[in-house]
């Protein structure tokens, strides 16, 4: 498992670790790791010795790390030159060791395009809002320049809290990071900037609290959360899901929902709604029915709204579902439909999977408001309903109304942005659901496979939703292989 935590629980616990450790320890111990970083990706360029390195150093501690480590590869025989932010509030200790090394201070940004590599120091958790002009030109002229970044615990210009970038950001290759991951390490649109992670051991492990603001569910975890057939399981046990999905005007988001349901581990579908023939003709394993969700037979768990439209049948199919005792996941129309009250109230738990759009039409916000401020939107949507929210997006997040960390999806892929895929999806994890797992684990297993059934379907080429609904008997064998 990734975790993050918030800067006021890191700085809490760096207080802590810092109070019994020599003074400048923390600091010498995140400048080893980088240095180690930054050699490793110039000995992949070529070498160490004679490589060429510019360091931009704001006037914080996160420049004091790039010194050390500047200094540390300059002993190494990199050439190494700072530009300096603030010359006159740098971290004089960190300049003092790079120019007793054999570092250089550099006059601007010129001969970019020669470098090995830029170490950005600008700002790191002590960054806050949007960067400043001079830093901002400056981060625009090393992305022009197409030199290799690697970005010192966080890329600067982006929000470690909350994941979101108001104007220039630093586009690192890689990220080293200190103690624990940030949350706008895991979160778009920052984690676009931040490269490959790398976690530096600074030792603050012990001084973190439980539980962390945002976690990340690796192989491992998924693995372990797998609803696995036992061997008494007959279908019955494995769990019913039932699929309210399609119209005449869609009949295709049935097929998908139902796609995706098959593979998730539930004993059997149980289909509802105007696609039967759809469904059939694809999946004869399927059971349909023609009326009401409430008249269909028992479930363990419903999937209602991919493809439904808005239709009087669809709303009042809604309901029908939303009345059930019965864990329930509303997607893409239904979403549109559900009466927030009714949500609200009820018992079992409710699943909604909106994307940005959908989620800001429940919030009553703005589209832009949601993609820049993802982490917010999803916790505010689960408190107000009641519900699981799992908010999709390239990296899909999911939260309950308890206090429970956010989850945030590491597989996610831009081929996922493809008509339908959000059907499999529902379908995938309302099987789940009905295989037993609880919400926020349903949410966060399906968001995974889905993930990886598409970089399964995809080997780097478009997908379709189907590819992706084809592609999850493959990512179940992958997690389960490790
Ligand atoms: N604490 C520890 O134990 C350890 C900490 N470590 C390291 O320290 C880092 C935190 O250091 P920090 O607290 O000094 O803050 P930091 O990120 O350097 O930024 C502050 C500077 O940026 C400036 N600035 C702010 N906003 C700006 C903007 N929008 N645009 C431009 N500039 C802006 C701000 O200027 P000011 O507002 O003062 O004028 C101030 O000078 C942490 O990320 C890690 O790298 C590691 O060594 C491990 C041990
Ligand atoms: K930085």
């Amino acid at each position: 498992m990734r975790r993050a935590y918030s800067v006021e629980t890191v700085r809490a616990a760096e207080a802590a670790l810092m109070q019994r450790l020599p003074e400048g320890a923390l600091m010498q111990r995140a400048a080893a790791g980088l240095a180690v970083a930054c050699g490793d990706l110039l000995r992949r360029r070529g070498r160490v010795y004679g490589s060429r390195v510019l360091l931009l150093v704001g006037s914080g501690d996160n420049g004091g790390d790039a010194l050390y480590a500047g200094s540390r590869l300059a002993r190494r025989g990199a050439g190494v030159r700072a530009l300096l932010l603030a010359p006159d509030r740098v971290h004089e200790g960190g300049l003092a060791a790079l120019l007793a090394a054999g570092g250089q201070v550099a006059d601007g940004p010129d001969g970019l395009g020669a470098l090995d590599l830029v170490v950005d120091g600008i700002t790191g958790i002590g960054g806050r809002g949007g960067l400043r002009e001079d830093a901002a030109e400056l981060v625009r002229t090393v992305t022009r320049s197409r030199a290799p970044v690697i970005a010192v615990d966080l890329p600067s210009g982006v929000e470690a809290d909350t994941g979101q970038v108001q104007g220039e950001a630093v586009r690192a290759d890689a990220t080293v990071t200190f103690g624990t991951y940030k949350p706008g390490l895991l979160i778009d649109p920052a984690a676009e900037h931040a490269g490959a992670l790398r976690l530096v051991d600074i030792g603050l492990g012990p001084e973190l609290p439980e539980p962390p603001d945002l976690e990340a569910l690796q192989y491992a975890d998924v693995a372990a959360l797998l609803p696995l057939p036992g061997a008494e399981s007959d279908k019955y046990r494995r769990g019913v899901v039932g699929v309210v999905a399609g119209s005449e005007r869609y009949p295709g988001a049935a097929v998908l929902a139902v796609a995706g349901a098959l593979r998730g581990g539930a004993g059997a579908v149980r289909y509802v709604g105007p696609g039967a023939d759809a469904v059939i003709a694809r999946f004869p394993e399927a059971l349909v029915h023609a009326g009401p969700p409430s008249e269909a037979g028992r479930v363990q768990a419903w999937v209602v709204g991919p493809g439904l439209g808005d239709g009087g049948d669809a709303r009042s199919a809604v309901a029908d579902v939303l009345a059930a005792d019965v864990p329930v996941l509303v997607d893409a129309d239904g979403l549109r439909l559900l009466d927030a009250g009714t949500v609200r109230t009820r018992t079992a738990a409710t699943v909604l999977t909106p994307h940005a759009g959908e989620a800001a039409a429940l919030l009553g916000a703005a589209r832009e408001e949601v993609e820049a401020g993802r982490l917010a939107a999803v916790r505010e949507l689960a408190a107000r309903y009641r519900a699981t929210v799992l908010l999709k997006g390239s990296t899909t997040l999911v939260a309950e109304a308890r206090d429970t960390p956010v989850r945030v999806n590491p597989t996610g892929t831009s081929w996922l942005a493809t008509a339908g895929s959000g059907d499999v999806l529902s379908g995938l994890t309302g099987s789940l659901l009905a295989a037993g797992l609880p919400p926020r684990d349903a949410a966060s297993v399906g968001a995974y496979l889905h993930g990886l059934a598409a970089r399964h379907g995809s080997h780097g080429a478009p997908v379709s939703a189907q590819d992706v609904a084809d592609g999850i008997p493959a990512a179940w064998r992958d997690v389960r292989q490790g």
